[in-house]
């Protein structure tokens, strides 16, 4: 930037001197031009594209660094690799890239003016993920819009977020609180039963019963407000809108924060969309706020009413509470859906394995009766088809949202500057041949434990299959949405037997959004498995 008021200055001073003629003039333009074009090749002749260029040029005039690059693909000059985020299937990408540039352990691209390096081997991932110097993450023009940096995804690493996640960690997402959800989870689970067993004999798409029964799970744990799953509701269709077109404004790669002159232009509309959807979530969620502060009966404890008794150096400002409470909703709603209907796909296209898990349930449940969560750590097969499903299909392939170098540091032998955007290709690592026999296979035994093994974690200590992250921004709500989903699919197998439909066959390919969803909704049919009259009693 200095360089370039420099060059103006340089060139209106010359401009009124005699010396200079009109063509002088367009020489000058020409030349600047020129050497302004050729300093872009420079930086993008550099492995990695044209940021890395343009930092290892000015480390370089400044003496201070020049080990080896980093390996990468250079893109286009100026943007980079755009095109390998701009994707509906940006993990594949990323994959084939590194597969093709040899940097699977640790590759260097470029978004624009963003330095960015992905991993696709589980030892760099954690070198990355639990260490403290990635402990932050890139700053995000639509999250930051959106009040996600007051709330624990994008808050800046240090005192508010370990404030905020301890707050979470106590009240919403310690055992004891996600035991004390229970009965809600029960009685979602029996509403979906009843509307799935309406559609016997008739194919139908599984996608808005799953995320309308997610949204309500966490209006009650949050909001402390209990929905009909069967009849549609204003406030529930308004916060599903709002949810909505938070997802899309996040899950689009935002041109503007790579290219910074383009920020003025917001030539994708996101900044105006942020705008018109702050004012609308903090109506909904103040509303909320304001009817628990005027609330005087008794009433089961919900997560507003935690936040709103915080006092001293936890107490929050109402547009804290509303960031923090508003994320809470966002973050629980799509990636429970999302991996039932995955897990919902797979079994249908598996008969096989959805008859092992059947006779599981008949052997740990009965039929006699409906499946209550305390049998969930019975039914081993089940948790191994569903961590089968994470590894084939994690919901967060990039694990969402990336992590910042706030130093200097060194990641596989590689210098890798303060400010370089960090990502892990988990999607690429859970099919990695090297890691995982026969990877495309979908074999929920490989994670039944042999007698004297110990089980495979998928909680992020083994970085082989990481879904929820690792390190000290791991997904504070892995438990809570493993029990969910857990619970709620071994209700749904219990109950029925999943039939392909007719006309829809599955259809397993993906779109990455905010979330990596099937790019086809899954369309089924069902077959009760127990006396209807049965299925919703205990
Ligand atoms: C199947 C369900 C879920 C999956 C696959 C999932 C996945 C993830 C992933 C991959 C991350 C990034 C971790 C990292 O950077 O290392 C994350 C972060 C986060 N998740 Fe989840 N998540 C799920 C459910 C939930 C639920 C139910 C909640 C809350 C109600 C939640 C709240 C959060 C929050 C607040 C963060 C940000 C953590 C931070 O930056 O400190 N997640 N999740």
């Amino acid at each position: 930037m200095t360089s370039d008021i420099e060059s103006v200055w340089v060139f209106a001073l010359a401009s009124k001197c005699r010396a200079f003629s009109q063509e002088n003039i367009a020489w000058s333009i020409l030349i600047i031009a020129l050497a302004w074009l050729v300093m872009a090749l420079v930086y993008w002749f550099h492995p990695g594209g044209p940021a890395w260029g343009r930092y290892r040029f000015k480390k370089c005039a400044s003496r201070s660094v020049s080990n080896r690059p980093i390996p990468g693909p250079r893109g286009l000059p100026f943007i980079g690799s755009m095109n390998l985020m701009a994707s509906s299937l940006a993990h594949h990408r990323i994959a084939a890239a590194a597969e093709a540039c040899k940097g699977k352990r640790l590759m260097a691209f470029s978004l624009g003016d963003t330095r960015v390096v992905v991993t696709c081997n589980p030892d760099v991932a954690r070198e990355i993920l639990n260490s403290s110097v990635f402990a932050d993450r890139p700053v995000k023009e639509s999250a930051y819009s959106l009040m996600f940096d007051r709330a624990i995804g994008f808050a800046p690493y240090g005192v508010y977020w370990r404030t905020l996640r301890r707050i979470a960690a106590t009240h919403l997402f310690c055992p004891k609180q996600i035991k004390g959800s229970e009965e809600q989870r029960r009685s979602i689970a029996s509403e979906m039963v009843s509307l799935f067993a309406n559609h016997r004999n008739r194919s139908f798409h599984v996608r808005d019963v799953l995320k309308r029964a997610s949204l309500n799970n966490m209006m009650v744990a949050i909001f402390g407000q209990k929905y009909k799953l069967d009849c549609a509701n204003n406030e529930v269709e308004q916060l599903r809108a709002l949810v909505d077109e938070g997802y899309d404004l996040l899950g689009t790669l935002n041109w503007s924060d790579h290219l910074p002159w383009l920020a003025e232009l917001d030539p994708q509309k996101i900044r105006a969309r942020c705008s018109n959807l702050v004012p609308k979530v903090h109506r909904f969620v103040s509303r909320i706020i304001s009817q628990h502060r005027a609330q005087t009966n008794e009433k089961a404890r919900d997560f507003v009413d935690v936040l709103l008794s915080l006092q001293g150096a936890d107490k929050l400002s109402d547009s804290d509470m509303i960031a923090v409470l508003w994320e809470m909703i966002f973050r629980g709603t799509d990636t429970v859906a999302v991996l039932i209907e995955w897990i919902l796909a797979r079994i249908v296209l598996h008969p096989d394995v959805q008859s092992m898990v059947h006779d599981e349930l008949d052997e740990v449940v009965g039929r006699s009766r409906a499946v209550d969560e305390s049998d969930v750590m019975n039914l081993v097969y089940l948790t191994a088809v569903i961590k089968e499903v994470l590894r084939l299909h994690p919901p967060g392939p990039l694990l969402s949202w990336a992590r910042l170098a706030t130093t200097d540091t060194t990641v596989d032998g590689y210098h890798v500057p303060k400010g370089t955007t960090a990502m892990v290709n988990m999607w690429a690592i859970s099919r990695d041949p090297q890691e995982w026999a026969n990877p495309l296979e979908f074999v929920p035994d490989r994670f039944v434990a042999k007698q004297g093994e110990v089980e495979f974690s998928v909680l992020g200590s083994d970085l082989r299959l990481a879904p929820f992250g690792s390190g000290r921004r791991t997904c504070p709500g892995k438990n809570l949405g493993l029990t969910t989903v857990t619970f709620w699919v071994a209700t749904l197998l219990h109950e029925f037997e999943w039939l392909p439909s007719d006309q829809n066959a599955v259809d397993l390919s993906e779109v990455l959004k905010l979330s990596c969803e099937m790019a086809n909704p899954l369309c089924v049919k069902v077959r009760p498995r127990r006396r209807l009259s049965l299925s919703l009693s205990h």
